[in-house]
């Protein structure tokens, strides 16, 4: 059973162009410089429809910087080449991207605080659906069909989360555990061909971690779904990766499976350098140890 998975769901979006030969996402030389910070110096990676690949690599590497670059948030900050499906998205607006099937969630979730958990859930969809301002004054039935349908799907996720209780509940009043799973299935509402995940666990307890790993694990059934996870638990990203990028001072310094990545020297140079710092790879309590 899959109920996160976006393609099984009620009411379907528009999909984007996606050319069978081309790879979901392909970044080449991706460099994104702040003032005299570097903090992407020529980062090259593929992603294909369907893989989940962990990022991880210390404190600083370029881990988030990564993913906003392919949001469409660093602006002329980000040089580069980033293709969805083909097509170039580096120097399209953050909305058009979305648009494009990008979704992602934050490390610091930015939650509308004076509305609901659900409404929270679906906020953005009409935009992601492509009604028009003056659609919704035309047409007010089928806005409320809509709204309908994906009042009923927002729910169907919650539930499936474990969090229904919270559903009419303030996203302002939520503890943080709380906060991190809503926004996770507000990116996953949206159907995203490509899923960026910013350190989904971090802040959360053993059973919310748990929830999370579930969520990665049922999306990674959908074989149209591709997912970054950027994470620093080692055990959840065994659980939910099945290729990982090493990164360090903003480019790729080892790939392949998690243990490879894990035990390669170059990246546990690039971690135990750091070791008078916070580890860039934590073991967690969902640590397996085989
Ligand atoms: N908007 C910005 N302006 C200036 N410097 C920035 C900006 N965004 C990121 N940086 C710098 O770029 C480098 C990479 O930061 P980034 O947040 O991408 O690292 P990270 O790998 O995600 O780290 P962490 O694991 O601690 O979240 C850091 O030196 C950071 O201070």
């Amino acid at each position: 059973m899959n109920g996160y998975s976006p393609t099984r769901t009620s009411t379907s979006r528009p999909s984007p162009v996606r050319p069978e030969s081309a790879p979901t996402l392909h970044i080449d030389n991706l460099t994104a410089r702040f003032g005299g910070v570097t903090a992407l110096n020529g980062l090259t990676a593929t992603v294909q429809a369907g893989e989940a690949i962990g990022v991880v690599g210390p404190n600083g590497a370029g881990k988030t910087t990564f993913l906003n670059a392919i949001s469409g948030l660093l602006g002329r900050a980000v040089s580069g080449e980033i293709e969805l499906f083909g097509r170039s998205i580096v120097r399209e607006s953050p909305v058009r991207i979305a648009k494009r099937g990008v979704a992602r969630s934050f490390q610091h979730p930015p939650l509308l605080d004076t509305a609901t958990v659900l409404e929270n859930v679906v906020v953005g969809s009409h935009h992601a659906e492509g009604f028009a301002a003056a659609r919704q004054i035309f047409t007010p039935w089928r806005v409320r069909q809509t709204e309908r349908a994906e009042h009923v799907r927002a729910r169907a996720l919650l539930a499936r989360a474990g969090l229904s209780s919270l559903q009419h509940r303030e996203a302002g009043s939520l503890p943080y555990g709380a906060r991190k799973q809503v926004d996770i299935l507000r990116a996953i509402f949206h159907r995203p061909a490509l899923l960026l995940l910013d350190e989904p666990t971090s802040g959360l307890d053993i059973g919310e971690q748990r929830k999370v790993v579930d969520i990665i694990q049922d999306l990674r059934a959908d074989p149209s779904v591709s997912i970054l996870l950027v994470e620093h638990h080692m055990d959840v990203v065994r659980q939910c990766a099945s290729r990982v990028l090493g990164v360090q001072a903003g480019r790729v310094i080892a790939t392949g499976t998690p243990d490879e990545v894990f035990e390669s020297p170059e990246y546990r140079e690039a971690v135990v350098g750091r070791s008078h710092q916070r580890s860039g790879a934590q073991v967690g309590p969902l640590e397996r140890r085989d």
